[in-house]
């Protein structure tokens, strides 16, 4: 699904209108059945129900007058307090205000005083739901004066909230809040979703996401290149590796995986196990020589083979010529996973990165060995994904990791791009950036993911995946997605899940992502 910033909406609101020649008005007035449709289905019949709408100046408010005003045809009380004084409305929203006044609805001007407050108060609490259509994508900066205060009774009482296009207070485009956005429990959002809506802290305010069909015309839709996507369950499906029949275990994929150290042998251990369970046919395990016997031991479907050290746990020279062989015959290989980072271990990921020809996954030491060598990126041959958390992407990037969480969106985009690289930037939520710029923000997963080793897994399972005869963008796509859904299905929203027990749920995952069940 496509996702639009608040200026490329603006765009397609013009273009509507100036080469399309349908009104804004018009797409405004379905904006506001939309929002009254959902109402009603929310209250399962509006008629007779009490409903509080709060109109700002812009269009957000707009949308808002009109929304009371068909929820008022449909036999609803509905009473509208207007944030702004109303000589402050223009063009649409202005027409909007005219018609409801005309119409009979009732109208309230918020002001400082104390009066319209508590009127505002009392309709609220005997209210049935809450219409919040202060701010929409026009909001930027902070809430302030009457705008905070409207915003801050909505969410005091303990009834419904129904926002329009995006929580007031919320930025469309970045998913920052303000410290009083509204808390929705639904969001009707205009033609095509917002990304901050996606993004956290805004994520937690939407509640449930409606996209609404306001007639913008499918051609303006279409042409528009948002590069920003929503990683969906469609999404995943089409892309999931498909398997004959027929197939034998060296047909249905190839890993290799460079990983473990002493102390981070769990790593290597979950790492591998996602890549036979994401379905790989082989998977073979290098690891520092004296890691290998303790992995041999834990691990049963995978073959584990030591890899020459200079000392116990750092990698000899020797090591790189032993994985570039190994991996020059499989079909993927992924590296860096509790694999160390003492000075010879960095040395030879760097070497391998240089040379190797099968596609790659980049993930934990093997990011750190490339920090302050970032150039390596620009001279591989091999198609490559990187899996970073924030803080491994702020370090190579030298930005600070609550920066790079909050910039996720567009740091993903650009430095997959820039590095010509599938960038998955794991976290809340997962945004995958790929060569051509374009981005997706992952729609699985949940908090209980939070614990160790859950990146290992993902790691394994894009391997897993990627083996099976898809390209590295596919297979990110649709691991990221998968790893989410198995996580989903392995915590059952409940916190204390163990990463091992995602990849137990990873077949599961893909029953459903193939056939919906
Ligand atoms: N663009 C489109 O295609 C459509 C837009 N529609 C609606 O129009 C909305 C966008 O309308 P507008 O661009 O008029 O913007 P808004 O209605 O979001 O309001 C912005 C107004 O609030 C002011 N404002 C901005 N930041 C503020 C702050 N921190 N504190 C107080 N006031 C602040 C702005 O100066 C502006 O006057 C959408 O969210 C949607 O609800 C719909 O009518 C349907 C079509
Ligand atoms: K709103």
């Amino acid at each position: 699904m496509k996702l639009v910033f608040a200026k490329e909406m603006q765009s397609l609101d013009q273009q509507s209108a100036e080469q399309i020649g349908l009104p804004t008005m018009v797409l405004m007035e379905n904006a506001g059945k939309a929002v009254a449709e959902t109402a009603a289905d929310f209250l399962e019949d509006c008629f007779g129900k009490n409903i509080v709408v709060f109109t700002g100046k812009g269009n957000n408010g707009g949308d808002g007058f009109a929304a009371a005003r068909w929820l008022s045809n449909q036999g609803a009380r509905v009473k509208v307090f207007l944030v702004s004084p109303w000589q402050e409305l223009t063009g649409d929203a202005a027409a909007q205000l005219r018609i409801c006044r005309k119409c009979g609805i009732e109208l309230f001007a918020l002001k400082e005083d104390r009066g319209s407050w508590d009127v505002a108060e009392v309709s609220c609490r005997q209210a049935d739901l809450v219409i919040d259509a202060v701010l929409g994508t026009g909001f930027n900066g902070v809430l302030q004066g009457v705008q905070q205060r409207v915003c801050g009774l909505m969410n005091s009482i303990a009834v419904p909230v129904v926002s329009i296009d995006v929580p007031s207070g919320v930025s469309a485009d970045t998913g920052s809040a303000d410290k009083n956005a509204v808390q929705a429990d639904i969001t009707v959002t205009m033609a095509l979703a917002k990304p901050g809506l996606f993004l956290y802290p805004a994520a937690e305010l939407s509640g449930e996401i409606i996209v609404a069909d306001i007639g913008m015309p499918k051609i303006l839709l279409e042409r528009m290149d948002s590069k920003k996507f929503l990683l969906t369950e469609n999404i995943a499906c089409d892309l999931l590796p498909q398997r004959n029949g027929n197939c034998h275990k060296g047909e249905a994929g190839r890993v290799v995986i460079t990983a473990g150290s002493p102390g981070f042998t769990g790593a290597a251990a979950l790492c591998s196990e996602a890549a036979v369970k994401a379905g790989a046919g082989l998977v073979s395990l290098l690891t520092p020589l004296c890691s290998r016997e303790v992995l041999a031991v834990k691990l049963t479907e995978i073959m584990v083979e030591g890899l020459i050290e200079r000392m116990p746990g750092a990698l000899g020279g020797g090591a790189t010529g032993a994985v570039l062989d190994k991996a020059g015959r499989a079909d993927v290989l992924a590296i860096g996973p509790g694999l160390g980072t003492s000075g010879s271990t960095v040395e030879v990921i760097r070497e391998i990165l240089q040379s190797v020809e099968v596609p790659v996954i980049i993930d934990a030491d093997a990011l750190t060995a490339l920090q302050g060598h970032v150039g390596i990126l620009n001279t591989m041959r091999a198609p490559k994904v990187l899996t970073p958390h924030p803080g491994e992407l702020g370090r190579l990037l030298d930005l600070e990791a609550a920066e790079v969480d909050a910039r996720r969106l567009e740091l993903a985009g650009k430095y997959a791009a820039e590095w010509d690289a599938v960038l998955v930037l794991k976290g809340a939520p997962t945004v995958i950036g790929c060569p051509d710029g374009n981005v997706y923000i992952n729609t699985t997963g949940n908090s209980a993911m939070a614990t160790g080793g859950s990146g290992d897994v993902l790691t394994g399972i894009i391997a897993g995946l990627a083996a099976q005869g898809i390209s590295v963008q596919e297979a990110a796509l649709a691991g990221v997605y998968m790893h989410g859904l198995a996580g989903d299905l392995a915590s059952k929203g409940i916190i204390g899940m163990a990463a091992g027990e995602i990849s137990q749920y990873l077949p599961q995952a893909r029953r459903i992502i193939e056939q919906g069940e």
